[in-house]
């Protein structure tokens, strides 16, 4: 299948000032992958793997202090009869790859070409990003709702506005759609009219959640959807995510929750000291035979439904990162070649001994032969 979002070598670097001196942190580096329609990508790792910074990348949404390199390349989109219609058709895009459910009747008196051409996010600048890609073609559920919503509005006008700019809603059904959108997500219909500070950090997000599915984007990145909510909230917000994709949305969920991870994704990417060290479809992963990487098969064995153990040692920090596997000093099965060459992602994994189908778990007391 076509993907609808190509990301290659995509690293970014922030510098920093340490000590006098000036320091590059490694946040994220080469990172590649692809996410098709209809697919949910479960991007997973420990605080502090590039995550979010993956995502702010992706939207550009970085700080002034970093620089992204590498492609990220947003598929075109086909325009449907009726776009084609109003817009007298002939944009000049191939029309036979339109995601099954995708929304192609664009909002907004905004169905331009441009609207649908495939871009690179990495490139583009920040007019288009913010006029053609944030909400519309690339929808954000954010780490840190609150920081995102706007402090003097209730979250009932903030939706309003967003429905507003995003679907061209008229006034006499802004109402209705407020509800809607907030039932979505789950927000509760009597809290509508609260102001971001009053509500707890699940409310946020919930609002937030409500928010980035406006636009129904074709690209959703979903930055822990799930902080802060309880377990039937988490599966409902599961539920909600899932039928996004299944819509023929692309999803890409960043996320701590592995067992939210196994309801809603296909594909697993395990991200260690900002590379990915493990891309491979859920099935395999949650199920037969298991991570292959000794990172993802600790992480895996750290979850209170599994081993229950956690992964010995701390990451490296990122801006003084080890020429061989970043994991090797926290890695049982390590040997001197690990610590000498950087394993590439190789057929699926990023290490020199990856490990073989349902194998027992990792045991802590096994010596580290680093
Ligand atoms: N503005 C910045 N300047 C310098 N370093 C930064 C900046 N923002 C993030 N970093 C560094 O980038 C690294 C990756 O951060 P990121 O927020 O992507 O982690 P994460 O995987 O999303 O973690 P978490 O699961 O805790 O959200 C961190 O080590 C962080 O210190
Ligand atoms: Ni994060």
């Amino acid at each position: 299948m076509t993907s609808l979002l190509s990301v290659r070598d995509l690293s970014v670097r922030f510098t920093v000032r340490r000590d006098r001196s000036r320091r590059q942190v490694a946040a994220v580096t080469d990172v590649t992958f692809d996410l098709s329609p209809g697919e949910c990508l479960a991007l997973v790792g420990e605080s502090g793997c590039g995550k979010s910074v993956l995502a702010s990348a992706l939207l550009g949404l970085l700080p002034g202090n970093a620089t992204a390199t590498g492609t990220a390349l947003l598929g075109g989109t086909a325009p449907t009869r009726s776009a084609q219609n109003s817009s007298g058709g002939g944009l000049g895009l191939p029309t036979d790859d339109a995601a099954p459910g995708e929304r192609l009747d664009l909002p907004g008196g905004d169905a331009g070409a441009g609207l649908r051409e495939e871009l690179d996010l990495l490139s583009v600048g920040e007019r288009v990003l913010a006029t053609r890609v944030r909400g519309r073609r690339v929808g954000l559920i954010p780490q840190s709702p609150a920081g995102h919503l706007t402090p003097v509005r209730t979250i009932g006008s903030q939706l309003a506005e967003t429905i507003r700019e995003l679907t061209g809603t008229p006034r006499a059904r802004l109402g209705e759609a407020v509800l809607t959108a907030a039932k979505r997500a789950a927000f509760p219909a009597d809290h509508l009219g609260l102001h971001p500070h009053e509500l707890s950090g699940g409310l946020a997000q919930r609002a937030a959640t409500a928010l980035a599915l406006v636009g129904d984007a074709p690209l959703l990145l979903a930055d822990e959807p799930t902080t802060g909510l309880d377990r039937d909230l988490v599966d409902r917000t599961a539920a909600e995510l899932r039928r996004h994709v299944d819509g023929g949305r692309a999803l890409l969920l960043i996320t701590h929750d592995l067992a939210a991870a196994e309801h809603v994704a296909d594909r697993v990417a395990v991200m260690y000291a900002g590379r990915i060290v493990e891309l491979t479809e859920a099935t395999s992963f949650f199920g037969s035979p298991g991570p292959r990487h000794p990172y993802a098969r600790r992480l895996l064995d750290a979850l209170p439904t599994r081993a229950f153990t956690p992964i010995p040692g701390m990451p490296p920090a990122l801006d003084a990162l080890p020429s061989g596997c970043a994991f090797a000093p926290r890695c049982t099965a390590a040997t001197s070649a690990c610590v000498a060459d950087l394993p590439l992602l190789t057929d699926g994994v990023a290490c020199h001994h990856p490990l073989q189908a349902d194998s027992a778990p990792l045991e802590d007391n096994d010596a580290l032969q680093v």
